[in-house]
C-alpha cells in the first residue's frame, strides 16, 4: 500500500489497524469519508468497542473542488503535517495532535476533534464562544512571533523559509484572492443579481492599487510562518476549547494575512445575520457579539505580541530603536485590515464561497448579505493604509454594511 493512490475506506481501516496500540481489539472498525473542504480526502475511523477514533487526511493530486484538470502538489500534505507539529509546540493545545505522517501516501493521521464543531457552522447557528478571542489571539501571537525574525534565530528562520516554500498553494491564493475578483476571470463565481457589484470591482482603479500593494506584500514579505488559510472553516470550537486545523497553505508571508483572515470570516457572518436570526433584535445582538469578538481578537493579539517582543525579542535593534515596535504594530494593523477586506471580497465573487452567505435560502436576503459583505470588504481595503485603530475597522464595517442594506 505504499505507492501513492487515493485510499478507499477499507484501505484506510487497514492502515489504522497497523498503528501500534491505537485500536487494540480485533473487532470491526467504522470508517467514513467526511471531507467537506475544497481539496482533500478526510476519513473518520472509529472503534465502537473502545470508543477510540482518529482522522486520516489524504491529499489528492488535484484540487477536489475543480477536478483533475487542476493538478496540485502532494507536498502540501508534508507542509500541513510539519506546520501542525510546529504550531502544536508554539501554541500547545490549540491544534490537533499529529500521530503520523506518511509521505508516500501524502497522509496525515491526527487527533479526532469530532467533539468540537467547525466554527463556521457554530456561528451560523448562533453559537457563542467566550474563550475564542483568548485562544485565537494566543495562537496567532505565538505562531507569528516565534517564527519571525523578532522571535527566533535569524539564520534558522531563513532555513524555515526554505522548508515552507509552498508555491502552488500560494499561487491559488495569489489568483483567487488577489487577482480574479478584480477582473472578468473564468474562475469567478457570483450570482447574476450582483453582476453590477462584480463589474464595479473590475473597474475600480483606486481599489486595484490597494489590492496590488497587498498582493505585492503577500508575494514578497517573508515576515513569519503563516497558517495561510485561517478562516472559520479551519477552526474547530466549543465554548471551552479552540483547535486550528488545515494549515496546508502555510508559508512565510505577511502576518496580517492570518489575522485578517480571522476577522474577515467573523465579518462575513456579520453581513449574513438577517439570513439566520429570527428578528431585528436578534440580528443586532449577534452582530454586536461578532464585532466585540473582532475587537478582542485584535486587542488581545496586540497585547500578547507586544509582551512577547519585550520578553523574548531576539533582535537587538528591534528592542532598542525608539518607536520601532509601535511602527511595526501599526503596520500589522493596517495589513490586517487590508487583508480582511480582500478575504471578504473573494468569498462573494471568487471561486470559493462561504456557507454563512451561500446557504441563506431567501434570494433577496442572500443578495443583501452579498452586497453588505462586498461593501465592508471594499471599504476595509480602501481604509487599510490610513487606519490607526481597530475601532476604525469596526466603524467602517458598521457604516458600510448599513449603507448597503439601506
Ligand atoms: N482533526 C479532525 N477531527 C475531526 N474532523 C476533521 C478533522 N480534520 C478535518 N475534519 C473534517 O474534515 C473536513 C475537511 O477538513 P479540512 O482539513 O478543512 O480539509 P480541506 O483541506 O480539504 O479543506 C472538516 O471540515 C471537518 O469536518
Ligand atoms: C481551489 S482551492 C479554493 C480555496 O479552498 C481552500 O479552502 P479549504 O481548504 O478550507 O477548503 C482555500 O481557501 C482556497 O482559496
Amino acid at each position: 500500500m505504499s505507492a501513492y493512490h487515493p485510499l478507499n475506506e477499507e484501505e484506510a481501516i487497514e492502515i489504522a489497524r497497523s498503528l501500534e496500540g491505537f485500536f487494540p481489539g480485533s473487532g470491526p472498525l467504522n470508517c467514513r469519508e467526511i471531507g467537506d473542504g475544497n481539496l482533500n480526502l478526510v476519513f473518520h475511523i472509529s472503534d465502537p468497542a473502545s470508543g477510540q477514533s482518529l482522522i486520516m487526511k489524504q491529499a489528492l493530486p488535484y484540487a477536489k473542488v475543480v477536478g483533475e484538470s487542476w493538478p496540485l502538489t502532494l507536498d502540501r500534505a508534508r507542509i500541513e503535517s510539519e506546520a501542525l507539529q510546529l504550531e502544536g509546540k508554539l501554541a500547545p493545545g490549540l491544534v490537533p495532535q499529529v500521530y503520523l505522517y506518511n509521505p508516500e501516501l501524502a497522509l496525515t493521521i491526527m487527533e479526532d476533534l469530532s467533539d468540537h464543531v467547525i466554527m463556521r457552522r457554530g456561528l451560523i447557528e448562533g453559537g457563542r464562544y467566550p474563550l475564542f478571542s483568548e485562544h485565537i489571539s494566543t495562537f496567532i501571537a505565538q505562531t507569528l512571533f516565534f517564527t519571525s525574525d523578532l522571535g527566533m534565530n535569524q539564520q534558522d528562520k531563513k532555513l524555515n523559509v526554505g522548508r515552507f516554500i509552498n508555491p502552488e498553494l500560494c499561487k491559488i491564493t495569489e489568483d483567487l484572492i488577489f487577482d480574479d475578483p478584480y477582473t472578468d476571470a473564468e474562475n469567478n463565481s457570483f450570482e447574476d443579481a450582483i453582476r453590477d457589484e462584480a463589474e464595479a470591482l473590475w473597474n475600480d482603479g483606486q481599489l486595484h492599487v490597494e489590492v496590488a500593494l497587498l498582493r505585492e506584500k503577500f508575494l514578497t514579505q517573508a515576515q513569519a510562518l503563516l497558517h495561510g488559510d485561517l478562516h472559520t472553516g479551519s477552526i474547530f470550537i466549543t465554548p471551552e476549547s479552540t483547535k486550528v486545523i488545515d494549515p496546508e497553505f502555510a508559508y512565510y508571508g505577511p502576518m496580517g494575512f492570518d489575522i485578517g483572515a480571522v476577522i474577515a470570516n467573523l465579518l462575513l457572518n456579520y453581513a449574513a445575520r438577517e439570513g439566520w436570526d429570527h428578528d431585528d433584535d436578534a440580528v443586532l445582538d449577534y452582530q454586536n457579539y461578532l464585532l466585540e469578538t473582532v475587537r478582542e481578537v485584535w486587542t488581545k493579539f496586540e497585547a500578547k505580541f507586544r509582551a512577547l517582543w519585550d520578553e523574548h525579542g531576539q533582535d537587538r535593534l528591534a528592542k532598542t530603536a525608539p518607536g520601532y515596535k509601535d511602527d511595526y504594530m501599526l503596520r500589522l494593523l493596517r495589513d490586517t485590515i487590508g487583508y480582511a477586506g480582500c478575504k471578504m471580497v473573494r468569498r462573494i465573487v471568487g471561486l470559493a464561497h462561504v456557507a454563512d452567505i451561500d446557504r441563506i435560502e431567501d434570494a433577496a436576503v442572500r443578495e443583501q448579505a452579498q452586497r453588505a459583505a462586498l461593501a465592508i470588504g471594499k471599504s476595509l481595503i480602501k481604509l487599510n493604509r490610513q487606519a490607526s485603530s481597530i475601532e476604525q475597522l469596526i466603524q467602517t464595517a458598521q457604516t458600510a454594511s448599513a449603507a448597503a442594506k439601506a
